[in-house]
């Protein structure tokens, strides 16, 4: 649904140029929820307004819904644009208009007749669950209710594709957790493409299909997020579960054991000590909810060198435990 190819943006900065996109790709499917997570200055918001040529990268090539973006002539874009949604960690609204006027507004410039538009407003602030706010201003309302607001304003347009950009960033966890499920099910019912840029590993925990990793401008690793989860030496694992620095003893092995789903049910540590007489000691670990499976990860130290437990890890291998040992 959207594809990022080799996409690159230099700016001309006073103090010299700042490369925010350096040979960036990336592919969302139809019907995904995909996650960029970063750190400020990444290069998140660059890739953003990259997709909606609200910034328009010096080389490289978007294809939204089979449209060549950057190709598009100015009017052609400007339709386009309407078509894709894009919600904001600041909300965006329009202060003198109450809840109904500013979900309106989005439908102004469509040109939709006013007795339809009045009945798509209804239908997009019940969608919202902000049927009882539609006359009440953006000033009376909270973070969450706002953000509400932001949401059906962009989905006015009935885009296939909706942008966020850091839009749970200013809300605090639990109505943060309610706008993320209004997200989810925006995606399920209506099978919304979301592309959203976020700081924080919670968004990508809770509803991410898949996620990409930006440092610097480059995209250091994406993938789908239990697929990145479980592979060795994967970033998005050691940020989802951060577990304190691997100092082995000496003439110990230290295993980091990923597990996932089902896996999640088998005991082990306890078929391990018990096969092959050994203790087991657990160093640390948690077990957290992705999406709607768990996934745990747990440090464990076994008696003697990674060669003399070579069995005991080809046991854990076997039963289908994804496994990092410590150098
Ligand atoms: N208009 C601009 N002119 C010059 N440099 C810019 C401009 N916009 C962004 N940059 C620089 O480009 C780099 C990437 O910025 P960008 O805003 O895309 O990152 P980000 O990951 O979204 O960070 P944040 O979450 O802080 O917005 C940064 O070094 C930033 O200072």
């Amino acid at each position: 649904m959207i594809q990022i190819e080799n996409v690159r943006k230099v700016y001309r900065a006073r103090g010299g140029p700042v490369t925010a996109l350096d040979d960036v790709s990336l592919h969302v499917a139809r019907g995904e929820i995909s996650g960029v997570i970063g750190r400020s200055g990444a290069g998140k918001s660059t890739l953003l307004r990259s997709v909606n040529v609200l910034e328009r990268p010096d080389s490289g090539r978007i294809v939204v819904g089979g449209d060549d973006m950057l190709a598009l002539p100015e009017a052609a874009l400007r339709a386009k644009r309407q078509r894709i949604g894009v919600i904001h960690q600041h909300f965006g609204l329009l202060s003198s208009r109450d809840v109904a006027g500013n979900v309106a507004f989005a439908l102004e410039v469509t040109g939709l007749p006013r007795a339809e538009r009045k009945a798509r407003v209804a239908e997009l602030l019940e969608l919202v669950g902000l049927s009882g706010q539609a006359k009440q201003y953006p000033a009376q309302l909270s973070g969450g209710q706002k953000q509400r607001v932001g949401i059906a304003r962009a989905l006015a347009a009935q885009p296939d594709v909706l942008l966020s950009d850091e839009a749970t960033s200013a809300l605090d966890p639990e109505t943060t957790r309610s706008i993320l499920e209004l997200l989810r099910r925006l995606n399920s019912d209506f099978g919304l493409t979301i592309l959203l840029i976020t700081h924080e590993m919670e968004v990508v925990k809770r509803i991410c299909d898949s996620a990409a990793i930006m440092r610097d401008g480059k995209i250091v690793e994406a993938g789908g997020v239990r697929e990145l989860l479980v592979r060795p030496g994967s970033e998005l694992a050691r940020g989802l579960f951060p577990l304190p620095p691997a100092a082995p003893r000496p003439d110990t092995t230290v295993v980091d054991v990923t597990f996932v789903g089902e896996d999640a049910a088998t005991p082990f540590i306890s078929t391990l000590a018990r096969t092959y007489s050994i203790d087991v000691n657990v160093l640390g670990g948690a077990i957290e909810e992705v999406g709607d499976t768990r996934v745990g990860r747990l440090r464990i130290e076994l008696p003697g060198s990674p060669e003399l437990n070579a069995p005991q890890i080809a046991h854990l291998r076997e039963h289908g435990l994804s496994l990092e040992i410590a150098a």
